[in-house]
């Protein structure tokens, strides 16, 4: 098993990583519940493939353990829904003891999260990711949310897991679509800076998206010790350091907010095209080679992800998207700053960014 730990100055917990580890995740929570109770929640497309593993691990260690389970997709971070599970919760008198156990994608993923940080004032949760986006980002470091009328992610905390318990092969059941996109935030890190990883990627993307399990393997571990790094230098995203993890999601999240946060166009495909766009920005301004822009348009199209707006089929001006940028939780003092990149492996925070500019970058890049 690969044991990577999240250090950080309150308390620092693990990710553990091992094909096969969803049957042992009762050895893993046991000396979390003591006495307490285990409160599954995940959605309907894990609980048919995956959930009856989990179920007989808890009842092999004896762990009581009950169950919820919601409908999948983006529009489950809503207020409706933390409301249904918070109090779903609460009507079975869930305690502080207890463990809530997010088994699912990142759309669970961040919202137990957060129903953790408010029920009773905190209880304690658990991450199992089963998506591949879930493995490498969304279960790592701690920020969780559910959207709002005025955008993504609006609404959260900051509310790190007991431990993240990730078994590559759950991903044997994740649709092809739901793979890639995940792999998009797995082509990030190399991105942000690890050029080399980068590289790697360009070479084996294929062996990833093939579910060669080596690679997941490989693929996993390099992306979430870069997220640990990143989120153990700047937990809240005070310093710049942690809006690294950002690149992409500017552009991205105003793309989401454009499709509707709809099946039309899923988070990791939004952040592929997002990249593609940051890096074609950041060649406008000077600041990288055509060369390498070329590089992280080609990588995304190798594997069927959307490269550009054409491609991510959006046709809003972009006007339009500046306009959903402005809810950005980066805005300061009426000011967006972007990820931008010097090159592979070398993005910055570039905090002197026109929005007029933007909005012609985005007109004219089609
Ligand atoms: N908190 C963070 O740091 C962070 C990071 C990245 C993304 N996110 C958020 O994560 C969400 C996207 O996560 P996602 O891509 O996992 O989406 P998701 O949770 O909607 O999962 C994608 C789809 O795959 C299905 N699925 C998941 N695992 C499966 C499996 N093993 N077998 C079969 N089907 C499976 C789900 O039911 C869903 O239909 C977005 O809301 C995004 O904002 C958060
Ligand atoms: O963990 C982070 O920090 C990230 O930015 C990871 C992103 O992949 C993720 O999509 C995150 O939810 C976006 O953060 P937000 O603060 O822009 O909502
Ligand atoms: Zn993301």
């Amino acid at each position: 098993m690969t044991r990577i730990p999240v250090e950080l100055a309150e308390r620092s917990y693990e990710i553990l990583i091992e094909p096969g580890a969803l049957a042992s995740a009762g050895d893993h929570l046991g000396p979390f519940v003591k006495n307490g109770r285990v409160f599954i929640v995940t959605d309907e497309n894990v609980a048919n493939h995956i959930l009856p593993t989990l179920r007989a691990s808890l009842d092999t260690g004896r762990i009581a353990h009950k169950e919820h389970i919601l409908p999948a997709g983006e529009s489950t971070k809503s207020w409706k829904m933390l409301e249904d599970l918070v109090e779903s919760l609460l009507e079975e008198q869930i305690e502080r003891s207890d463990i809530l156990v997010a088994l699912g994608g990142g759309v669970i993923g961040d919202l137990v999260g957060f129903a953790a940080a408010i029920i009773k004032r905190g209880c304690k949760f658990v991450q199992i990711p089963t998506s591949l986006l879930a493995q490498v980002d969304s279960s790592v470091g701690g920020k969780t949310a559910i959207n709002s009328k005025a955008g993504k992610n609006l609404v959260g905390s900051f509310n790190q897991p007991e431990f993240v318990l990730i078994d590559p092969e759950v991903l044997n059941s994740l649709p092809d679509r739901e793979l890639r996109a995940g792999y998009a935030e797995v082509l990030k890190y190399g991105l942000i800076d690890k050029p080399d990883f980068f590289e790697w990627c360009e070479q084996n993307g294929a062996r990833v998206l093939g579910r060669d399990s080596n690679a997941l393997v490989h693929a996993i571990a390099e992306s979430v010790s870069a997220k640990a790094r990143i989120v153990a230098a700047d937990e809240r995203e005070l310093s710049g350091t942690r809006a690294l993890l950002n690149l992409g999601h500017t552009f991205g999240h105003a793309l989401e907010a454009d499709t509707g946060y709809s099946a039309r166009l899923v988070h990791g495909e939004a952040v592929a095209a997002g990249m593609a766009l940051a890096f074609g920005y950041s060649q406008r301004r000077g600041h990288c080679p055509a060369a390498d822009a070329g590089r992280v348009k080609a990588a995304l199209q190798a594997v069927g992800l959307p490269f550009d707006l054409t491609s991510a089929s959006v046709e809003a001006t972009g006007q339009a998207l500046v306009g959903h940028m402005m809810h950005d939780k980066k805005m300061q003092s009426g000011r967006l700053p972007f990820l931008l990149a010097n090159g592979i492996g070398q993005t910055f925070l570039a905090p002197d960014v026109d929005l007029k500019d933007v909005v012609d970058f985005l007109d004219n890049c089609r």
